[in-house]
């Protein structure tokens, strides 16, 4: 199929990906005024943080401090976690090692794990005298296992300044919704920490909703707290964020590649991203209706929806005409033109790819993820997912949309689903199985393309578009964020980006999902901790003792100046992930049916530290450096971006889940975090109001 290069579009300026993302949460957002304009007194932190110098805070704690309610084996192999319980005493966090803190590491192997983490040798001399001991500690504690005595909570199980586990007492984690919460749960038990129910706890050490809440961020303690998502992911994580990020960002390329010194070859949007028109902005909606054709399929959809609500298809005059005309009646109807935020969401349109790869005759994406595991400094990586199946035949003609959209969600509404649903999602290694078997002769395709070719595209393009954002996110030490991004392979082997999704879905409702949903979670908790206490300790980032699966895409201790916290910050707040060079691969085993889930090698098996970096991302991200670097607001030139505006307000609302109170007061909270609403965006074409609520209601689970 023949696309138009991009560069022809029509383009608006910078603004518009934070002025979108403002618009989609506006209609549940009461006036500015309302919300008062007041600013967060978190918010200066990060810059008064950055004019202190930086000072030795001092390695010892983080190092000696035993890792945490590892996960550990029942059996050689059936993980089981372990919950801290009693009272132990109360820690001193110091350079001797105490014995109780020793019982950490755990030798056991765990299939499909162990093989992926191995130390290095200098690693190993440094950690000789603790791995002897360590193998004498996992020998105890296999004896403890053995005469299935309750494993106790090792000492050290909180840094210095923290109360001991005890009911009632915290630490206390925090889950808004029901996205993978058992397994953020059992995580966060598994480390002694108790689970709190109230969604206005303030003294939480992570919390991780599904929605965002604008208290969630005012009353963040930076450094001393994990906080789920980034207050403006949404630049990513909306259509029309994407897009906008996008466009800016080859603007920005390219004025870059008239410098002599930056001529080295950059992805272009073109390349990956498919044709895109905002319908929400007058002249791109002409645009694209002036070049629709019937020879072309077109997909129109919401820009903050997910699970392919909202969804159509447009294939005939007959459909454009009759979208242009809708476009056309709410742009002129006065109650949307008085109060623009009650317009129904935004849309784009966008080339429909209309001759994807097939497995077995079905239409299929891959779901991939983006990991921000810190912000501060930011350490960004690449994780495997899953590949998406319709349950019918694709046919291009066919008027059914469960054909053409892959989402899990459209093919659960099949009254076939519960028969065949383990058959519409398939592992990395069944994908690559599948095409080594069926295209690898044919397509004249390298061995194992999924895992070689595909995955570093993949990574190049996740590492461009954070790249597109980077100097755009609000970003402060304890925030991470896992971003599921979804792309579709055509029969040419061409990858490309649909979209990415806030809060990807973690449900675990068919196998091959209990085979990698647990370690994507476990994996994110645990290098948020790790990043997050090396940061706060002023301690070198990589090795990362907890990386295992992911790939780390772009270190921003390396590459760009970042305020660090001084130490007259309370220290020691966040519970250490490695309390100790753990020569242990696989502290955290997670209940993995898939004894080899990575039976080849490939860019994300993790053999040797150190750990994997991207070579395709890096050669991507060196070359695009020098531009972004050059662009106002990138972290070089501004060590803190600014925190949401917003007033500190005990929030009352809570639903019965006690997760965010964005559904049951929405103007209250979510997305008010990216400034004031834009009364001057042009009235958008989507389904009515209610409808539109209720996707909103309904969209917590994103990315379907
Ligand atoms: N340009 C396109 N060409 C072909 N198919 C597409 C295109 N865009 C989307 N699709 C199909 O439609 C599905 C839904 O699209 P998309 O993921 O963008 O919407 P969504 O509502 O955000 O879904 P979800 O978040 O649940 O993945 C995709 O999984 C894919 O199968
Ligand atoms: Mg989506
Ligand atoms: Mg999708």
């Amino acid at each position: 199929m023949a696309l138009h290069p991009q560069a022809g579009r029509p383009h608006r300026d910078g603004s518009e990906a934070q002025a979108e993302a403002t618009a989609q949460d506006l209609g549940r957002l009461p006036s500015p005024s309302k919300v008062g304009a007041a600013v967060c007194p978190i918010q200066g932190l990060g810059h008064r943080a950055a004019r202190r110098p930086r000072r030795g805070i001092g390695t010892t704690s983080a190092s000696r401090v035993p890792r945490p309610g590892a996960l550990m084996p029942a059996t050689r192999n059936r993980p089981r976690f372990i919950h801290c319980r009693g009272q132990p005493p109360r820690t001193r966090v110091s350079s001797k090692r105490s014995k109780r803190s020793r019982i950490h590491p755990c030798h056991t192997e765990v299939p499909g794990w162990t093989h992926e983490k191995q130390m290095g040798s200098s690693v190993k001399e440094r950690l000789r005298p603790e791995l002897s001991q360590l193998d004498q500690d996992a020998d105890d504690l296999e004896e403890e296992e053995a005469a299935r005595l309750p494993v106790t909570s090792p000492d050290g199980l909180l840094m210095e300044g923290d109360k001991q586990p005890s009911p009632g007492q915290g630490p206390f984690f925090y889950i808004g919704g029901t996205n993978g919460a058992s397994i953020i749960s059992n995580y966060c038990e598994s480390k002694g920490w108790q689970r709190t129910q109230d969604s206005h706890c303030e003294d939480y050490k992570l919390k991780w909703c599904e929605i965002k809440c604008r208290d969630n961020y005012c009353s963040f303690r930076e450094g001393q707290q994990l906080l789920f998502q980034l207050p403006n992911n949404k630049l990513l994580t909306t259509k029309i964020g994407l897009l906008s990020a996008l466009r800016e960002h080859a603007r920005t390329l390219s004025k870059a590649r008239m410098l002599p010194s930056t001529q080295t070859k950059v992805l272009k949007m073109e390349e990956f991203f498919p044709e895109t028109y905002r319908l929400d902005i007058r002249d791109e909606r002409q645009a694209f209706f002036a070049l629709f054709d019937e020879t072309q399929m077109w997909i129109c959809k919401p820009t903050a929806s997910n699970q392919g609500k909202g969804i159509f298809l447009i294939r005939s005059q007959e459909e454009a005409a009759a979208l242009q005309a809708k476009t056309q009646s709410i742009e002129d109807d006065p109650i949307y033109r008085k109060m623009p935020f009650r317009a129904p969401q935004a849309r784009v349109v966008q080339r429909y790819v209309q001759n994807p790869l097939l497995l077995d005759g079905k239409k299929f994406d891959v779901r991939s993820y983006m990991l921000i595991a810190c912000a501060m400094p930011y350490m960004v990586f690449f994780g495997h997912g899953y590949a998406r199946l319709t349950l019918s035949l694709y046919n291009p003609h066919s008027s059914d949309l469960s054909g053409h959209l892959t989402n899990q969600f459209m093919q659960k509404k099949s009254p076939l689903y519960t028969l065949l649903k383990e058959s519409t999602v398939w592992t990395m290694e069944h994908l690559n199985r599948y095409i080594n078997d069926k295209f690898r002769k044919t397509k004249g395709l390298p061995r194992d393309w999924v895992f070689t070719t595909f995955t570093k595209r993949m990574q190049q393009i996740m590492s461009h578009c954070f790249l597109a954002v980077k100097s755009k996110l609000e970003c402060k030490l304890g925030y991470f964020d896992l971003i599921g991004c979804d792309f579709l392979i055509d029969e040419n082997f061409k990858v490309w980006l649909l979209e990415m999704n806030a809060n990807p879905a973690l449900h675990t409702n068919c196998e091959v999902l209990k085979a990698v949903i647990p370690g994507v979670v476990i994996e994110t908790l645990d290098l948020a901790l790790e990043t997050c206490q090396k940061s706060l300790h002023s301690q070198k980032m990589l090795p990362l003792l907890s990386q295992r699966r992911f790939v780390l895409l772009y270190n921003g201790e390396t590459t760009d100046l970042w305020p660090r916290l001084a130490s007259s910050r309370p220290l020691n707040r966040l519970p250490n992930p490695h309390p100790n060079p753990n020569p242990n691969p696989h502290p955290h085993p997670h209940p993995h049916p898939n004894p080899n889930p990575h039976p080849h090698p490939h860019p994300n098996a993790n053999p040797h530290p150190p750990r994997p970096t991207c070579e395709a991302a890096s050669s991507a991200l060196s070359s695009a450096r020098a531009a972004i670097s050059e662009r106002p607001g990138a972290r070089k030139s501004m060590p803190s971006r600014g925190a949401p505006v917003c007033t500190p307000r005990k929030s009352r609302l809570s639903d019965s889940s006690g997760s965010s109170i964005a559904e049951s007061e929405p103007s209250l909270c979510s997305g008010s975090l990216e400034g004031s609403r834009d009364t001057a965006r042009e009235p958008s074409l989507g389904p009515p109001e209610e409808e539109r609520e209720e996707e909103q209601r309904s969209t917590s689970h994103r990315g379907s």
